[in-house]
C-alpha cells in the first residue's frame, strides 16, 4: 500500500489563503481548517532553541500529582499537599535540576466555579500545579465511562463492545464526545500557559491520547512528547474502536511517542500502516515515522522506580516495626505475596487457584505456606468489578475452608505504603498473574524492598518473582519464573519451584534483578525520554509548517526551508526559453487520480502526451512501479512516449 503521507500536498498547493503566525502564545480562535499558511516567520527560522538545562517542561497528566482532601469549615478551599509518590514528581529525578516544571491535570473534588481561581492561583504558587476544571458530568463520561469502561479495557486487548451479555452494542459516541471534550478542556489549560518555542510539553497516558491534535493545531510547532503508560493492543482489537483513525492521527501529532515494550510499539506501528497507510523506518537506533513531512519517534523506553525513595520506605521505623510484626505473625511460614489494584486485569482469583492446586498437589505445603494478596481499592466502578471482588472473597474462603486454615490471606482495601514496604520484605515470592497490563511496577518494588528488607538485614539478599507473560515487565526480568496465568497448573508449578529452588538461586535471581531494577530507574526513563524529546524536536525552527484537516483530522505538513509552491508562470516561462526538456511523468496519482477505479488513461491524457511528444525539443517519459505490458498497452497510440516501467526495471525509449 503506498503511502498516504503527502497524498495532500496537491491539495495544499492549490490553495493561497495566508496567515500570522499562529505560534503566539494566546493565540485567538482559528479557523477550523487551516489550508496554507506559512506559519513560521523568516526571523523565527533563524532563532535556535534555548539552553535545555534551563527549559521549561510542562507535565500533562490526568491528575495533578496533589493528595486532596474536602473543605473543613470554616474554611472554604479544600486541602492540599504534594504526593512525593506520584510519578509525575518522581520522575523529575531524571530531569536537568534547573529546569522550571509546571504540572497540568484535574484533581478528584468538585470544587464551585466562584473557587476555582483562588484554587488555582494557591496551586500555581504552592506547587507549579495548574488545575484543569473538567464539569462533574463531563468528568464522569469522560473517566469513569469512556477511559475505564471502554478504552482501559480496550487498550489491555478486551472487547467491552461486545461484552454487554445481549451480544455487540453499538459504540457509544456520547461517551467519545465527553473524552473528546475533557481533552480540548486540558488543550485549553496547556496553551494558556505554555510558550510553544521554549517549553517541552510531556503527555502522560491513555486519558489524554486526542490531546495532541488539539495542541498542535493551535500551535503547528509546540514539542510534544507522549507516553502510553498501558499496553498498546494489536492492530486487530484497536480497529474495533471506530474512532480509531482519530487517535492514532491524534498520536502521530506528538513529536515522540513513547511505549514500554517492543511489542506495543509494534502494534502502533501496525496500526498506523494498516489503518493510514503509513510506513516506518529505524532512523539512528530509533523508529521513525514520517508523517506528511514531520518526523514521529516512536521510542520504546520501560519506566522504572524511584529507587532512593524505596530505600527510605524501608528504613522507615513504621516499616521496621510492621517487619517485625509480620515476622512474628508468620513465624515458620512461607509467604507468597500478590499486590494489585481490585480489576478483572489482574488475575487475583486466577492466584487462588494456582494456590488451592499447589496445596493439593503438594501436601507437605499444607499449613506452611500462606498467600497474602493485598487489594487496593478499585479505580473504576461497575458490575464486573464489583463481580471480580465477589469471586476474590469467596475463592478465598472456599479455599482456606477447604484445607482447614488461612492459605490465603486477603486484605481488601486501602492498606499504607510503608505497610505494603512490610510485607514486601517479608516474602520469599512475589507473585504478578495479570492477564494484561501496562508494566506493572510491583516486581521492581518488591526487589528494592527485599534488598533493604529489615527481615534479612545482615543476610544474603534473596528474592524470587513468579510474572505473568502478559505484562510489560515481563521481558526485562530475566531472573524471574514466567508464566501463563491462565493456566492454573503452570501458575501452580512455578509457585513450588520459587518455594523449593535452592538458596543460591534466589540470590542469583535476586541480583539480576536488582541490578537492572537500579540502573534502569524512573530518572533514567525520564531522562531518557525528555533527551528524545528535545532530540525530535530539534529541526523545528528549520521547518515550514502549514495545516491541513478537520477537527481530529487535523495535522500538519511540514516543509524544509528551501522548498517553495511550484508557480506555474515560472514553469511556462522557463519551458518557453529551453531548447531541449526532459519531461519525465509520474502515473499514478499524476496523470490518474489515486482514486479511481479505473488505471486506464483517459483521452484527454493521451491527446496531451501526444501534443507534448510532437514537439520535437521534448523527450517525454512515463516512469511508473506498473508492468511493462500494461504500460504499454495504455500507450500504445503515443509512439514517440519513453516507457520506464516496474520502477525502471524495464525501458522503452
Ligand atoms: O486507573 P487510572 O486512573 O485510569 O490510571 C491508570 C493506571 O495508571 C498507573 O498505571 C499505569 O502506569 C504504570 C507505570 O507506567 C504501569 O506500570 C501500569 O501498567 C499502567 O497501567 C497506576 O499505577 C494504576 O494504578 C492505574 O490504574
Ligand atoms: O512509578 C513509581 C511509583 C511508585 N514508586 C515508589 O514505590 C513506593 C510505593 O508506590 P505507590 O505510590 O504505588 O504506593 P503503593 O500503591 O505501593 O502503596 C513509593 O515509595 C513510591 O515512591 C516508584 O518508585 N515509582
Amino acid at each position: 500500500m503506498p503511502s498516504r503521507s503527502c497524498s495532500n500536498l496537491l491539495d495544499l498547493a492549490e490553495s493561497s489563503s495566508d496567515y500570522t503566525d499562529p505560534t503566539r502564545l494566546h493565540s485567538p480562535r482559528l479557523p477550523r481548517v487551516m489550508t496554507l499558511s506559512n506559519v513560521l516567520s523568516d526571523d523565527s527560522l533563524e532563532s535556535p532553541p534555548s539552553s535545555p538545562s534551563l527549559t521549561r517542561r510542562i507535565i500533562v497528566s490526568h491528575r495533578l500529582p496533589l493528595r486532596v482532601s474536602p473543605p473543613v469549615p470554616p474554611s472554604r478551599l479544600p486541602s492540599f499537599s504534594l504526593d512525593p509518590d506520584s510519578i509525575s514528581i518522581l520522575l523529575l529525578s531524571g530531569l536537568p535540576e534547573k529546569a522550571p516544571v509546571l504540572h497540568v491535570g484535574t484533581f478528584p473534588l468538585f470544587v464551585s466555579p466562584d473557587l476555582q481561581e483562588e484554587i488555582a492561583e494557591l496551586l500555581l504558587s504552592r506547587f507549579n500545579c495548574v488545575p484543569v476544571f473538567v464539569p462533574p458530568e463531563t468528568h464522569s463520561l469522560f473517566y469513569h465511562s469512556f477511559c475505564k469502561r471502554h478504552l482501559w479495557p480496550l487498550l489491555h486487548s478486551q472487547l467491552p463492545l461486545a461484552v454487554s451479555g445481549s451480544g455487540p452494542t453499538p459504540f457509544p459516541t456520547n461517551l467519545w464526545r465527553a473524552y473528546v471534550s475533557a481533552n480540548k478542556l486540558f488543550a485549553d489549560k496547556v496553551l494558556e500557559i505554555t510558550n510553544p518555542e521554549d517549553d517541552l510539553v510531556w503527555i502522560h497516558d491513555y486519558h489524554l491520547m486526542a490531546l495532541p491534535t488539539f495542541l498542535r493545531r493551535r500551535s503547528p510547532r509546540i514539542k510534544l512528547g507522549f507516553f502510553l503508560h498501558s499496553p498498546f493492543p494489536s492492530s486487530e482489537i484497536f480497529k474495533t474502536l471506530p474512532s480509531r483513525e482519530d487517535l492514532l492521527r491524534a498520536l502521530l501529532n506528538a513529536d515522540l511517542v513513547g511505549f514500554h515494550t517492543f511489542d506495543y510499539a509494534r502494534h502502533f506501528l501496525s496500526c498506523c500502516s494498516r489503518l493510514l497507510g503509513l510506513d516506518y523506518a529505524s532512523k539512528r537506533g530509533h523508529l521513525a515515522i514520517e508523517y506528511y513531512g514531520r518526523t514521529v519517534t516512536v521510542k520504546i523506553l520501560p519506566t522504572g522506580i524511584h529507587v532512593g525513595r524505596l530505600h527510605s520506605n524501608a528504613e522507615s521505623s513504621e516499616t521496621k516495626s510492621k517487619v517485625s510484626e509480620l515476622v512474628d505473625r508468620y513465624y515458620g511460614k512461607i509467604v507468597l505475596l500478590g499486590i494489585d489494584d481490585m480489576d478483572v486485569l489482574k488475575g487475583i482469583g486466577l492466584k487462588f487457584l494456582a494456590m488451592e492446586r499447589l496445596l493439593e498437589d503438594h501436601p507437605s505445603l499444607r499449613d506452611k505456606v500462606v498467600f497474602v494478596q493485598i487489594a487496593n481499592p478499585a479505580r473504576s466502578q461497575g458490575t464486573d468489578i464489583q463481580h471480580v471482588q465477589d469471586q476474590t472473597h469467596s475463592l478465598a474462603t472456599r479455599i482456606n475452608a477447604r484445607f482447614g486454615y488461612e492459605a490465603i490471606v486477603l486484605i481488601d482495601g486501602p492498606v499504607p505504603t510503608l505497610e505494603k514496604a512490610a510485607y514486601y520484605a517479608v516474602a520469599e515470592c512475589c507473585v504478578v498473574n495479570c492477564i494484561r497490563d501496562g508494566l506493572n511496577l510491583v516486581p521492581y518494588k518488591y526487589t528494592a524492598c527485599r534488598q533493604w528488607s529489615p527481615a534479612l538485614e545482615s543476610k544474603p539478599k534473596k528474592s524470587v518473582i513468579v510474572v505473568s507473560e502478559f505484562i510489560g515487565c515481563s521481558p526485562s526480568l530475566s531472573g524471574a519464573i514466567r508464566v501463563n496465568p491462565w493456566n492454573v497448573d503452570d501458575v501452580a508449578e512455578a509457585l513450588n519451584l520459587a518455594i523449593t529452588m535452592p538458596e543460591s538461586e534466589k540470590q542469583l535471581r535476586h541480583d539480576k534483578h536488582y541490578k537492572y531494577v537500579s540502573s534502569h530507574d524512573i530518572a533514567y526513563w525520564a531522562r531518557s525520554f525528555d533527551q528524545d524529546l528535545q532530540r525530535a524536536c530539534k529541526d523545528h525552527y528549520l521547518k515550514r509548517c502549514w495545516g491541513i484537516g478537520f477537527g481530529l483530522s487535523f495535522k500538519v505538513v511540514a516543509l524544509g526551508p528551501n522548498f517553495r509552491k511550484l508557480s506555474v508562470e515560472h514553469i511556462s516561462s522557463a519551458y518557453r526559453r529551453t531548447s531541449s526538456r526532459l519531461i519525465l511523468l509520474d502515473y499514478d496519482g499524476t496523470m490518474m487520480p489515486q482514486t479511481s477505479i479505473s488505471k486506464t488513461p483517459s483521452d484527454e491524457v493521451i491527446s496531451v502526451l501526444n501534443s507534448l511528444c510532437a514537439d520535437p525539443k521534448n523527450v517525454v517519459f512515463v516512469v511508473s512501479g506498473r508492468g511493462k505490458d500494461s504500460l504499454s498497452k495504455w500507450f500504445a497510440s503515443c509512439d514517440k512516449l519513453g516507457i520506464s516501467a516496474e520502477h525502471g526495471y524495464f525501458t522503452r525509449e
